[in-house]
């Protein structure tokens, strides 16, 4: 996939040790200062979301950027097309850094095609993996995130300063940050990040532990979603959003390229129509491109996909009838810990 060293660009990488994907830690995943959390609202158009269409990881991101009505304030822009050199960031046509026409003696502003050259402009001499969602500071022609998780709890943590329809609503609750962690590293451990150690697995010892570590993860959610409208029973939060963009993405791309063949998605009665609860979102349902998804992974994976060839999207009906509310009512909870429905706040 290549990568940057010393602000270098260069096709190699280690991302595979015997046998096994191990996804690098990333550079900048410290929490987001409050400084910038305030930013975000009080400096709009100062921070902007570098995302991709197809990337799980990215799709977290842009989800929290809707669901905490930051549209007007976080510009978002999406890297596609071939990637030749890693992402291109505007389909490989030039583009223009954000805030770098105010440099001195560059009033024409930085014209840019790879994310790689985003990460050098912000660090001459970073080396690591080029990374998709980013949060860049067009002030400071700096990047101040690379990890969708932290890029999320900045997003909401905005309703401490905005109050977007005048109520402080969270998806990261206090009250339940600790075992929300818990479960979040467990999934990402397990289905998030394991479908992409299943998919780049160059042993079949590294596959079947990872495979075994995706369906298991599966059951274990389909048992509980059985009986629990959300993942933390009637209360919506961030550790749904993040399993959804792994769900949604399921059979359309990891059960086929990634050897993920064991079940589909839709073969699981409750995790299925959870996903389509999620889904039916009209937020939500905007964010999401099948075939942008589709294109964009069989297309650049091309270990896996060397012709280039789509294949044809499996049948499913995302918009049929989920009937989830006779699970429960569905809930969201404030800043402080209270209760409010749903539906109070969001069209679902
Ligand atoms: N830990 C990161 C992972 C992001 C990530 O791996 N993104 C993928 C796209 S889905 C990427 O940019 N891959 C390019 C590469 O690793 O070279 C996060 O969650 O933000």
């Amino acid at each position: 996939m290549g990568m940057l060293v010393k602000g270098l660009w260069q096709e190699e990488d280690q991302i595979i040790q015997s046998g096994v994907f191990v996804r690098p830690a990333s550079i900048y995943a410290q929490e987001i200062p409050t400084e910038v959390i305030q930013g975000l609202i009080r400096e709009p158009g100062r921070y902007h979301l570098i995302a991709s269409g197809s990337c799980q990881w990215s799709h977290r991101a842009v989800i929290l950027r809707h669901l905490m009505k930051l549209q007007d304030y976080i510009p978002l822009h999406l890297a596609h097309g071939p990637r030749l050199e890693g992402y291109a960031i505007n389909g490989g046509a030039d583009w223009q850094i954000p805030g770098s026409q105010k440099i001195p003696l560059s009033r024409d502003g930085i014209r840019i095609k790879h994310l790689h050259q985003l990460y050098s402009h912000s660090v001459p001499d970073y080396t690591g993996r080029v990374t998709v969602p980013l949060l860049w500071d067009s002030w400071q022609q700096k990047i101040i995130s690379n990890e969708s998780a932290m890029i999320m709890q900045a997003f909401d943590a905005t309703s401490a300063f905005l109050i977007p329809a005048g109520v402080d609503y969270s998806f990261f609750p206090a009250k339940l940050e600790s075992e929300m962690k818990e479960l979040d590293q467990r999934i990402y451990h397990r289905l998030g990040n394991g479908v992409y150690r299943a998919g780049f697995a160059q042993s079949q010892e590294a596959y079947d532990v990872a495979i075994d570590d995706v369906f298991s993860e599966l059951d274990e959610l389909e048992n509980h979603l059985r009986e629990n409208r959300f993942l933390f029973g009637d209360i919506i939060t961030a550790s749904d959003w993040k399993l959804f963009t792994t769900l949604v993405r399921f059979d359309s791309v990891y059960y086929h390229l990634h050897r993920c063949t064991k079940q589909r998605l839709i073969d699981y009665p409750s995790l299925w129509s959870y996903s389509r609860e999620l889904y039916s979102w009209p937020v939500i349902f905007s964010s999401v491109d099948f075939s942008m998804i589709r294109d964009a992974s069989y297309k650049n994976d091309t270990s896996h996909n060397p012709t280039g060839i789509i294949p044809v999207a499996p049948a499913a009906d995302w918009l049929a009838p989920h009937n989830r509310e006779k699970l429960s009512s569905a809930m969201i909870m404030t800043r402080s810990g209270e209760k409010i429905p749903l539906s109070l706040l969001f069209r679902i």
